[in-house]
């Protein structure tokens, strides 16, 4: 459904996204994350045909991005969405099917059945008027009246209560039974991983891990074990909730801990594995990046170090 090639867009000597590829299917959400001016929103904005690439190509619902007829397949959700405060819901929502030549009655339907589903209450009151969540949700309507393939959603449940980011949540996934396509970014990666089939997480313009969480967490994650031990051990520390425990990453430690536990008269009383949160992971990825960064550029901006002069060795 999206197929993403080469993608690069440089703002003059500046590389905002590099050599970006991957495709994503039919009914899958896709998740696209990174830290702050990783290239997460020039991505979506090229995928959207709002912003020409450099050089690569993006094609979406089986059209160029760039190709105008590709936004009928398309709903856009930026992460800002200012909405016509004086109208209503139905009233805006109406004004939208029209510039998407919608027909009246299936507007209506559309209207009507979208806005149940994300349960919006008050849909006759002015927009201006409505809570954050509300207006939120009339956005998402907004970004489904053209029945699109794709929908694009930057920061859909950003500054929202609980209540509300889950049924924005529960909602998104639900588009999945529809075979809407979706691309999903957001810095919340509880979110993303609650509802991300797939993901790709971005560092300075650059795709430096993909797959679904649990490809991710098989390559750069470490499963670590926590052993607590009802005995004060060297390798143990206290937890906050009074009991003593000492974290290791392979089994071998763990057997380990239990014959120390055994000589000291004590024993390991409980064993649990951990695996890394994407937040953990993504942490640990980008940075180990930028430390590789940080350490790049000192070797290569380090003063020469000087030789002290070299004696002219005494004739024998
Ligand atoms: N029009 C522009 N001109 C110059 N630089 C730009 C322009 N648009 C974006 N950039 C730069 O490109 C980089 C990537 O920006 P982008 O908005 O794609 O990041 P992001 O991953 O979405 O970040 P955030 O999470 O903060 O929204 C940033 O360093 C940004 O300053």
């Amino acid at each position: 459904m999206i197929r993403v090639s080469g993608l690069r867009k440089t703002y003059g000597d500046f590389a905002a996204v590099v050599d970006s590829s991957f495709e994503v299917e039919t009914g899958e959400i896709f998740g696209v994350v990174g830290p702050n001016g990783a290239g997460k929103t020039t991505t979506l904005k090229m995928l959207a045909g709002l912003i020409e690439p450099t050089t690569g190509s993006a094609e979406v619902a089986g059209f160029d991005a760039e190709d105008s007829a590709m936004r009928h397949r398309l709903g856009f959700l930026p992460e800002e969405s200012p909405l016509y405060e004086d109208m209503t819901p139905k009233s805006y929502l109406r004004f939208f099917a029209d510039l998407y030549d919608v027909p009246r009655s299936t507007a209506n339907d559309r209207i009507a059945e979208t806005l149940d589903r994300l349960e919006l209450e008050y849909r006759d009151r002015r927009i201006g008027d409505m809570s954050k969540g509300m207006k939120r949700k009339v956005a998402i309507a907004r970004s489904l009246i053209n029945d699109p393939d794709v929908l694009i959603y930057d920061e859909p449940a950003s500054g929202l209560d609980p209540l509300t980011t889950n049924s924005v949540l529960e909602f998104t996934r639900e588009l999945r039974d529809d075979d809407k396509t979706v691309i999903f970014s957001a810095h919340n990666l509880y979110h993303v991983e609650s509802v991300c089939d797939r993901i790709i997480i971005m560092n300075e313009g650059r795709i430096v891990a993909r797959g679904t969480v649990d490809d991710i967490r098989a390559e750069y994650g470490e499963t670590t074990y926590h052993v607590y031990t009802d005995i004060d051990l060297p390798e143990t520390e206290p937890t906050s909730d009074g009991r003593r425990r000492a974290i290791v990453d392979t089994m071998d430690a763990v057997e380990s801990l239990q014959d120390d536990a055994e000589t000291a008269g004590g024993s390991v009383v409980d064993i649990r594995t951990h695996e890394p949160s994407l937040e953990e992971l993504f942490l640990d990825i980008t940075g180990r990046q930028m430390a590789g960064a940080r350490t790049a550029t000192a070797t290569e901006t380090e003063p020469p170090v000087e030789e002290p002069p070299v004696e002219p060795e005494e004739p024998q």
